[in-house]
């Protein structure tokens, strides 16, 4: 079922993790707000401006007003000439001031939700959300940035304790508008928020210049409404979102449930009943919209009784204080302005509300402070794309990345680089058996190691510990001696990289889909990688060559052509240590045999492989092949001394070679 998106199923609790709350209670404002260091300016300048047009209003009701009662005393032309002007200029400067803030704000706030959006997919693309803990880690989308991708799949992708599996579409969705969330947070909230509270103070200050009796009773007038009522909101918003995200998230499952899962409803005769339990949660969810609708029109109607009852006090206290009558018509009026400036807060203090669950999400997926920054990323995906274009490395320098990668965006092949893992034990979910447990692994430049092992055993979750996309509960993995949860995220697709299971296949040509993996690749460089992963016949047959189309997720490609581009894909990012996990599935046991020995000889010397594999034949080429079962190794050796033992690689050897020599497989 597809969780809320929003709520407390979707992370207003924070999940388990309270990720972003390590920074205290405004950890995830403080981390996203960091991005808006560089725009600090022009967002001050925005406020200002919100703040002289908030003025500007209420010294044009305090002025119209004076001009009124004076009016009726038949003062001299002249005064009343320059209180007409100033109304006017005011009317008009107001409007000015308007139009320039929200160019302003909306200036600054779209530079800074740029960078945000950068951070974030950059952090995607390294397939590591930065600053999160295991659980978190656990559910990022892989390296592709397809949330599909694994380890990772359809658990706890934003650290929430139940991990239910979202949709692509859900994820990418909620992706997007919860960076929309720090645009909330700044043009809906902050710069609004300070503006009404700047207004407030000074014309409290003001006010207290004519009386300070009456500064004193509309300071409680505004204490209320700038504090006590956006609570107020703050918590009925909070209820809504509570009970409102849970039973929306469950409707939008019952839409694409009912759409995509029509025919199989009709076949079943079950349309009726899902239709009706679908219009049962719809009127639930009107019902429970209306009365919390009611009540939040309640608190809004509250605060213009509250600017009335402040402007009337203000009144009664500046009467006692014997303030001349024009004044008291000035400041009742002042008050009445003010107060509403402020009542402002009130639509801030719910937006904020509102944004805080994908302002935490976000936050996940920034990088900590004085850790390397992804950001910068324009559009690289793949494995061994170029993570920053613009630079934007951090503040971290790239621990060993001695030369294996460029800022050009090309994976350069080669490098030394060494991981190691050290008694590493994973598990998904607690109370669960580990998926790995306690495994270590030295992977030195140019080693090759095959992982095998039944299905379930744990193959690819410790290929996703390698590449950084799992983060282990126990033990170390360490890349040129840095702890691999400290490796810059901008580097660490471009050493460690390659086929992830259910790699995507993006809705673009072959040659578009070859180049995610190295944008600098000649056409001979694709030629090259093609042909090692078997697919080069095929794109020459094509009457469109490289130019071929592939259709969404590959769909106009067979699985094996799917496999295969994707194969030659990571094989021309060409990381220093790449892992191949199934790089064979869908291809029959000849071609995937062909494919195999290919691709790991494309790989050449230098480089370090780690493959996951069911077929076994060309195993004999790796320095060292691990067993898995149930997260643990239960052997380790060279291709012939495991087929020498008995054991489960003894006979799944024997079973495979049976099976190609087309006897039949011997029972067990
Ligand atoms: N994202 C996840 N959330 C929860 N459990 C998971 C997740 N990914 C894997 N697991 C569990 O961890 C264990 C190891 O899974 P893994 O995918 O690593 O096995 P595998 O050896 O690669 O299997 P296969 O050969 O079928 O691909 C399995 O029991 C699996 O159910």
């Amino acid at each position: 079922m597809v969780p809320a998106p929003a709520g407390p199923a979707s992370g207003e609790d924070a999940g388990p993790d309270g990720g972003a709350e390590r920074g205290g209670r405004f950890g995830a404002e403080l981390r996203v707000l960091r991005l808006a260091r560089p725009y600090l300016g022009r967002l001050v300048g925005a406020g200002l401006l919100a703040t002289g047009t908030e003025l500007a209003g209420l010294i044009l009701m305090a002025t119209a007003t004076w001009l009124l009662i004076t009016a009726a005393g038949r003062p001299t032309l002249d005064t009343l000439t320059v209180a007409i002007v100033a109304v006017r200029a005011l009317a008009v400067g107001r409007g000015v001031l308007r139009y320039t803030e929200r160019l302003a704000g909306h200036d600054a706030t779209l530079r800074v939700v740029t960078d945000v959006r950068a951070a974030v997919f950059a952090t995607l693309a390294a397939g590591r959300p930065a600053g999160t803990t295991a659980a978190a880690r656990r559910g990022a989308p892989g390296r592709t940035g397809d949330p599909h991708s694994r380890p990772g799949g359809a658990a706890d992708r934003q650290g929430r304790p139940d991990g239910a599996g979202d949709r692509t579409g859900d994820l990418l969705s909620r992706l997007v508008s919860d960076v929309e969330a720090v645009q909330d947070l700044l043009l809906r909230v902050l710069v609004p928020g300070a503006a009404a509270a700047a207004v407030g103070l000074l014309t409290i200050g003001a006010t207290a210049v004519v009386s300070p009796a009456a500064a004193v009773a509309l300071a409680g007038g505004l204490l209320v409404a700038g504090l006590v009522l956006p609570a107020a909101a703050a918590g009925l918003t909070r209820r809504s979102a509570g009970r409102v995200a849970p039973l929306r998230g469950a409707l939008a499952t019952d839409a694409v449930d009912l759409t995509h899962g029509a025919a199989d409803l009709a076949a079943f005769g079950a349309t009726d009943a899902a239709l009706g339990r679908a219009g049962d949660r719809a009127r639930g969810l009107a019902r429970l919209e209306r009365r919390l609708a009611a009540a939040g029109w309640a608190v809004d109607g509250l605060g213009v009784m509250v600017a009335g009852a402040t402007s009337a006090a203000v009144v009664l206290t500046a009467l006692r204080a014997g303030v001349d009558g024009v004044l008291v018509g000035v400041l009742a009026v002042g008050a009445l302005a003010a107060t509403e400036a402020t009542l402002a807060l009130l639509g801030a203090a719910r937006q904020w509300t509102r944004s805080r669950a994908g302002l935490r999400r976000v936050a996940r997926l920034l990088p900590p402070a004085g850790a390397s920054a992804p950001g910068g990323t324009s559009g690289a995906t793949g494995p061994g794309s170029a993570g920053s274009p613009s630079g934007a490395s951090g503040t971290s320098s790239a621990p060993g990345a001695n030369g294996s990668t460029s800022r050009s965006g090309a994976a350069e092949p080669g490098g030394a680089h060494r991981l190691v893992l050290d008694e590493v034990s994973v598990r998904y979910r607690a109370g669960t058996a580990p998926a790995l447990d306690r495994v270590s692994l030295d992977l030195p430049p140019g080693r090759r190691i095959a992982v095998v092992g039944p299905s379930g055993a744990g193959k690819s979750t410790l290929l996703g510990v390698l590449t950084g996309s799992v983060e282990p509960d126990g033990g170390r993995v360490r890349l040129d001696g840095v702890d691999l949860a400290r490796y810059p995220a901008d580097e660490l697709p471009r050493v460690v990289g390659g086929l992830l299971a259910d790699a995507h296949v993006f809705h673009a040509s072959v040659r578009e889909n070859l180049l995610l993996g190295r944008p600098t690749a000649t056409e001979a460089d694709l030629a090259a990688a093609a042909e090692a992963a078997g697919l080069l016949d095929w794109v020459r047959q094509q009457p469109a060559g490289w130019d071929t189309l592939v259709g969404e997720d590959g769909g106009q490609l067979s699985g094996g052509q799917r496999q295969r581009l994707a194969l030659a894909r990571a094989l021309l990012a060409a990381p220093a240590v790449l892992v191949l996990d199934e790089p064979t599935e869908g291809l029959d046991p000849a071609a995937a045999d062909r494919v195999l020995t290919s691709a790991t000889a494309s790989a050449g010397p230098g480089r370090t492989v780690v493959l996951v594999t069911h077929r076994l034949a060309g195993l004999d080429r790796y320095d060292e092949i691990l067993v898995l079962a149930a997260g643990r190794v239960i052997r380790r050796g060279r291709h012939d001394e495991l087929i020498r033992t008995p054991g489960w690689y003894r006979d799944q050897w024997l079973s495979q070679t049976a099976a190609q020599a087309r006897y039949p497989v011997p029972a067990p």
